[in-house]
């Protein structure tokens, strides 16, 4: 496929790992590494949520302090934490059973978050495929549930590397979602496919950051500022550490006059979106009044997501209860 670095989950970060999102966990026995039940109760990471206005030094800081701690150092040290941390989230492949349980008599609908979920997280972004595999676990989901991919990426970009017209997709971080395109199923009742596109205004202002972004940070080797549409990603996984400040003066000299827009982070990217109330989670309800299942106790909504942008999601699953 491509001989790029894989990174492998690290559940301390709460970055680099992936997780579930179903019920409230069991502490159960210590599950192999790989996606877990999280509870997205009190601890929540922290956001680098701003007006993107806001420039002066203390929020450089804070954007550098919330970069690095996207990635913190291995040590030994640590293994305890990461033991206590793996019992307060068990993997929900232990948890099997009581999923079938609970989901007895209801209809299951899922929510798959794409970067780090079905694909490997990888240095190049235009280079993160999902294996044939998962593919074809997604196809068979997809047969018998409605299936909608919840994506930080462009709609068009998260489609092109899956592939499946039998899913909702909701891309730019669920500010544009759409219908399958194959079948009737699961539309709604106007059978439109493009559903929803809450910041159709804000086009042309994320084109002309776009192009400003590109401009500015292209002295810095390894920086990528990736379109995604309704939304912006300045990724710096290949950056040197030591030129990260120099990227987030960068990005905060443009963004700063750009007021309506707003700085979020994931794992190694800085996202530009704008500052209207919608994220994953408004996407996840959007997606449950179209299914009609809005306030309905019938339905068991799964979210399986990796990133700080999914605790959105979480949060919505949360407070269903
Ligand atoms: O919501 P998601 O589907 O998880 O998208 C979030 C971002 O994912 C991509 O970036 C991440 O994955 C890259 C490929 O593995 C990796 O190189 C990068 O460091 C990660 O942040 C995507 O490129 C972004 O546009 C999405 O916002």
């Amino acid at each position: 496929m491509t001989n790029q670095n894989v990174i492998v989950s690290d559940p301390r970060s709460g970055l680099e790992s992936s997780f579930l999102s179903f019920s409230p966990a069991v502490p159960g026995p210590l599950p192999p590494p790989g996606r877990f039940i999280a509870v997205p109760a009190k601890k929540s990471f922290k956001n680098i949520e701003s007006a993107a206005g806001d420039h002066g030094a203390n929020r450089i800081t804070a954007l550098l302090d919330s970069m690095r701690a996207s990635s913190p150092p291995r040590r030994s040290s640590e293994t305890e934490n990461l033991k206590s941390w793996i019992v307060h989230h068990p993997s929900a492949l232990d948890m099997f059973e009581e999923i079938i349980n609970a989901s007895k008599g209801k209809q299951i609908i899922m929510f798959l978050d794409y970067d780090g979920t079905l694909s490997p997280i990888v240095d190049d972004p235009d280079k993160a495929f999902m294996t044939a595999e998962m593919r074809e676990a997604v196809r068979d989901t997809a047969k018998y549930f409605p299936t909608a991919i919840v994506s930080g990426r462009c709609r068009a970009k998260v489609f092109n590397f899956v592939k499946l017209s039998e899913l909702y997709y909701a891309g730019s971080h669920g500010m544009d979602i759409k219908a399958p395109a194959k079948g009737r199923k699961y539309r709604n009742g106007n059978n439109q496919t493009v559903l929803c596109q809450p910041a159709r205004e804000f086009l042309p202002m994320i084109d002309e950051v776009y192009k400003s972004l590109v401009e500015k940070t292209k002295s810095i080797p390894g920086a990528k500022v990736e379109n995604n549409k309704f939304c912006l990603s300045v990724h710096f996984r290949r950056v040197e550490e030591k030129r990260w400040t120099e990227l987030a003066e960068q990005v905060k000299s443009v963004t700063k006059e750009y007021p309506k827009l707003r700085l979020t982070q994931g794992r190694k990217v800085l996202e530009i979106r704008p500052s209207i109330k919608w994220d994953k989670g408004k996407a996840l309800e959007f997606l449950l009044e179209s299914l009609g299942y809005a306030n309905s106790n019938d339905v068991l909504p799964i979210y399986i997501g990796d990133d700080r942008t999914d605790e959105d999601a979480f949060k919505v699953l949360r407070d269903r209860g």
